[in-house]
């Protein structure tokens, strides 16, 4: 397994929002994760990536204990992460957006960019060189200069993937990466992260939109009130009598048809 949970849980004050979750992430897999609104899913990640630190439980990547990490260290290890495209920076372009999150993990600080060291200056090489290449890889090259502001919602998404490719993680979360696309862009954004795992990576997606889920993951996590209520292929997931009560079935908004 790349990444195992065990016993996690994170609390809010009195609320509890991921409850003693077990779970474990395999290499070279789609895994993802589900579960109704306030169910947990946006904490578990920002657990994993180290956004927050575990009230107690242990999250173990590639053998090492990571939980009580930071987030930069936690990607420094090799797991990126997505974040809403609304992190972007809007007035500025696809490659500044780009350099700027690779910059913000890479080493040089203040007195090298004060100072002009030669690292510095490799640094901002190497940062311009690995924002092209992941650029291409999510085939938004030709908008290199385009301001965010100006590009769809879709190709947001692709730059949103850009940035968390571009400190060459093993693990790849991704949160929510088809919402507010239509369906075509989805299948898109889905050829995406199939590619993304034929290149080596690993991807672990929080999604609602169950037709994609159902067609591209290998594994699926539910959550639902913070615990995790099953766990499986998407075939025992459809088939789960406490995921179709809590999720799947009965008419909810939460699963999206689209
Ligand atoms: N930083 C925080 N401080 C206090 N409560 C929080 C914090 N982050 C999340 N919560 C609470 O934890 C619970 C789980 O929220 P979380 O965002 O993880 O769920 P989710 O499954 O990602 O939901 P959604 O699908 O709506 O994004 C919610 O009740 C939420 O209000």
């Amino acid at each position: 397994m790349l990444l195992t949970i065990d016993q996690l849980t994170k609390s809010f004050g009195g609320l509890t929002a991921v409850q003693n979750v077990s779970a474990s992430i395999e290499r070279g897999k789609i895994t993802a994760v589900i579960g109704p609104n306030g169910a947990g899913k946006s904490t578990f990640f920002n657990l994993i990536s180290g956004f927050h630190l575990p009230t107690t439980g242990r999250i173990i990547f590639k053998g090492q204990d990571i939980s009580k990490l930071k987030a930069e260290n936690v990607a420094r290890l090799g797991i990126g992460r997505t974040f809403q495209t609304t992190h972007l920076f809007e007035q500025a372009t696809v490659l500044e957006n780009v350099i700027v999150g690779h910059r913000l993990r890479t080493k040089s600080g203040l007195i090298d960019a004060l100072f002009r060291t030669k690292r510095e200056r490799l640094e901002e090489k190497m940062c311009l060189d690995k924002a092209e290449e992941v650029l291409d890889f999510v085939g938004v090259s030709s908008l290199a200069y385009a301001p965010i502001s100006s590009i769809t919602q879709e190709q947001q998404k692709r730059v949103a993937f850009a940035l968390a490719l571009a400190t060459d993680p093993e693990l790849v979360l991704l949160d929510e990466p088809a919402a507010g696309v239509n369906p075509d862009e989805t299948e898109g954004l889905a050829d995406l992260m199939k590619k993304m795992v034929n290149h080596g990576k690993t991807v672990c997606l929080i999604e609602h939109k169950m037709p994609m889920v159902m067609s591209l993951a290998d594994h699926i996590i539910v959550l639902n009130h913070g615990q995790k209520i099953a766990d499986g292929s998407p075939k025992e997931i459809r088939e789960n009598e406490s995921v179709i009560n809590a999720y799947l079935g009965g008419g909810t908004d939460n699963a999206s048809a689209s």
